[in-house]
């Protein structure tokens, strides 16, 4: 079943085409893994799809519905779309708990015992029940990264977003987040996911997709786009990054 569908996206910055003509699709449970160079069109991407960008021109379809242009609801359709980004922003005043809890209580009114039980197993599955109680200045960039990777697992999404989740931390922190990330892979998230760690898209993708200069370049299995990549600009970009 194809979970998302991108057609003929483009977006504008001022003058500046940022996005062109971008054409995709993910299917349930695939984790499709988004790479290419700074300045790409990356993140962008990945935002227009949560509708953080509206796309200057083209079509998003979530589960065969067009949400380009939702308005209010999309409120509602973000519910179903877990985005965990480069800097967690986790509420600096709560709790790691109760930061967990936050959205499920706010948006979902869920009772607070629920929210709370709910959010120990997503504390225990990051590896981090024993700090529910602490607040995130206590806890290192890559244990704030995988309670707001909890956080944003708290509502159940049935898409989840990644935008270079390992690109703020120190190097020898990156690992349990995307041991985090690679678990929820096996549990079958569906997951778009922006990273230059090219080992996780060896790995954990089951496509990866090589963006340049605002076009998807290319698109293919990893094995066969790490071993033998077909255009030009993916190779030299392969041949710098690996
Ligand atoms: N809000 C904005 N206003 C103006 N220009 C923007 C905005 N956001 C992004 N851009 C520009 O759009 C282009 C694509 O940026 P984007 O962040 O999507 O690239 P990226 O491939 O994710 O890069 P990186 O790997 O460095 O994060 C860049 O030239 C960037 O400067």
């Amino acid at each position: 079943m194809v979970m998302l569908e991108i057609k003929n996206l483009s977006k504008f910055f001022g003058d500046l085409e940022v996005l062109r003509d971008v054409n995709m699709a993910v299917e349930k449970g695939e984790v499709v893994v988004v790479i290419g160079p700074s300045g790409s069109g990356k993140s962008t991407m990945l935002r227009c799809i949560n509708l953080l960008e509206q796309p200057s021109g083209g079509e998003i379809l979530y589960q065969g519905k067009d949400i380009t242009h939702l308005g209010r609801q999309v409120t509602d359709y973000r519910k179903h779309v877990g985005m965990v980004f480069q800097r967690f922003n986790l509420f600096p005043l709560k709790t790691v708990l109760d930061n967990v809890c936050y959205a499920p209580m706010k948006l979902n009114k869920l009772p607070a015992k629920d929210a709370k039980e709910q959010a120990m197993a997503l504390l225990k599955k990051v590896g981090l029940e024993s700090k529910a109680g602490v607040y995130p200045a206590a806890l290192s960039g890559g244990q704030q990264q995988r309670v707001a990777i909890a956080r944003a697992l708290a509502m159940q999404p049935e898409l989840m977003l990644f935008d270079e989740p390992t690109s703020a931390l120190d190097p020898e922190l990156v690992g349990d987040v995307l041991e985090v990330m690679k678990q929820l892979a096996g549990e079958g998230m569906t997951m778009v996911v922006v990273t230059h760690e090219m080992g996780f898209a060896r790995d954990v993708a089951d496509r990866v997709i090589f963006m340049d200069g605002g076009y998807i370049v290319e698109e293919n299995t990893p094995v066969e786009i790490f071993t033998s990549p077909k255009n030009d600009r993916t190779r030299s970009f392969l041949a710098r990054v690996l």
